[in-house]
């Protein structure tokens, strides 16, 4: 059984990717962990979410005492922590021989001059960087077996990617366009004012200037425009794609592409039937959906996961048993 520190357990991922650990007999929890300031350190998890009511852990602050134990008795730790609380974290974890699964985008691009511009900070750890594979489960087996540094695919980018990747072979120099709308726990728990039950309403953000387009882009290997929204339901991701597709592409060309995930239990495709957001929450799953007009060329294609799961702990915890073998 691996032993597994959960830091940033207070946070949404973090509680979430603590419930699935602690239901999972390949794992067991060393600890969870808040910053060392937190106004939650010494709280159990329960009271905070109530809805763990089965699990008794309690907060505790990530001091230096304990990132020793962490080291002595963690085979691995997870980060569901902000992407420059993340940055530090993981490389120091890392040189200790830990393996490290980072659900932020602190290690998401190979490319260091990435970070200035769509992080607001220089990447301070290129060789731990170096090391580092995009925790795209599906797609990137064989790189999280070999590396201790997985980092966990964002939220949108997940469900944008496994929805275009197959598609990629028929792609034209035409950007794919993809509208999503996410719930609020994408924003995470802390109170900021648009994110208030009042200021919430359906809206588009971060336009031509969000950090998961050259996510995506950099995955998928090929530019996009990407446009988020916020949306006034709790949790759960609907990418919607508009992609025009090489002349001469067939519907059964589409459909043998798609096949690729008949392997996959987690990803399901259906042609001519599109997926709801109520169908995934709170499950580890993608539900996708096309429809092709071969004579335009242009192809639609649909993709929902929950945001905390799919989009952030539960491919967390996929990433892990892929690493861990079991
Ligand atoms: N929400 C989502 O849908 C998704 C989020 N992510 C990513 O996952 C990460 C976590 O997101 P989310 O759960 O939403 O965030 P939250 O804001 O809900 O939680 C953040 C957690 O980090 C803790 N924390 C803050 N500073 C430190 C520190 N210095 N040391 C240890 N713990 C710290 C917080 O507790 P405290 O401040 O009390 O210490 C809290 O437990 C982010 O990088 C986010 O981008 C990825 C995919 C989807
Ligand atoms: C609704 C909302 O605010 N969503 C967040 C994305 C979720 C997230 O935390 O992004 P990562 O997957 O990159 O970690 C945002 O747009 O910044």
């Amino acid at each position: 059984m691996k032993s597994i520190a959960i830091i940033g357990a207070s946070g949404y991922t973090g509680a979430q990717i603590t419930s699935l650990i602690n239901a999972d007999s390949h794992f067991s929890v060393q600890g969870l962990y808040v910053s060392e300031n937190s106004l939650d350190k010494g709280r159990k998890l329960a009271d905070l979410y109530p809805t763990y009511s089965h699990m008794a852990y309690t907060l505790s602050p990530l001091s230096d005492e304990a990132k020793k134990q962490i080291v002595a008795e963690a085979d691995a730790v997870i980060l569901a922590t902000e992407h420059s609380v993340s940055l530090e974290l993981a490389a120091w974890f890392y040189q200790q021989g830990l393996a490290v699964f980072d659900l932020s985008g602190a290690y998401r691009f190979a490319d260091v001059a990435q970070y200035p511009k769509w992080y607001g900070f220089e990447h301070t750890h290129p060789e731990v960087l170096a090391e580092a594979v995009y925790g795209l489960a599906e797609w990137n087996r064989e790189k999280i077996k070999q590396t201790r540094m997985i980092a966990v695919a964002g939220c949108y980018p997940t469900a944008s990617l496994l929805a275009l990747k197959p598609l990629k072979p028929f792609l034209t120099s035409m950007y794919p366009v993809i509208n999503a709308v996410s719930g609020v726990t994408g924003a995470g728990r802390k109170a900021q004012l648009h994110t208030n039950f009042c200021e919430v309403s359906l809206t588009p953000y971060g336009v031509l200037g969000h950090r998961h387009q050259p996510e995506i882009a950099t995955h998928l290997g090929q530019e996009v425009i990407f446009t988020p929204h916020l949306g006034n339901f709790k949790r759960g991701i609907l990418a919607t794609i508009t992609v025009q597709l090489k002349p001469g592409t067939t519907e059964a060309d589409v459909e043998k592409a798609y096949s690729v995930y008949d392997s996959e239990p987690i990803v399901t495709v259906k042609h001519n039937m599109f997926p709801k957001v109520d169908d995934v929450v709170h499950t580890p799953n993608c539900h996708i959906g096309w429809k092709y007009d071969a004579n335009s060329g242009y192809l639609v294609v649909a993709s929902a996961i929950d945001n905390l799961m799919k989009g952030a702990a539960s491919q967390g915890l996929q990433c892990m048993k892929i690493h861990f073998g079991v």
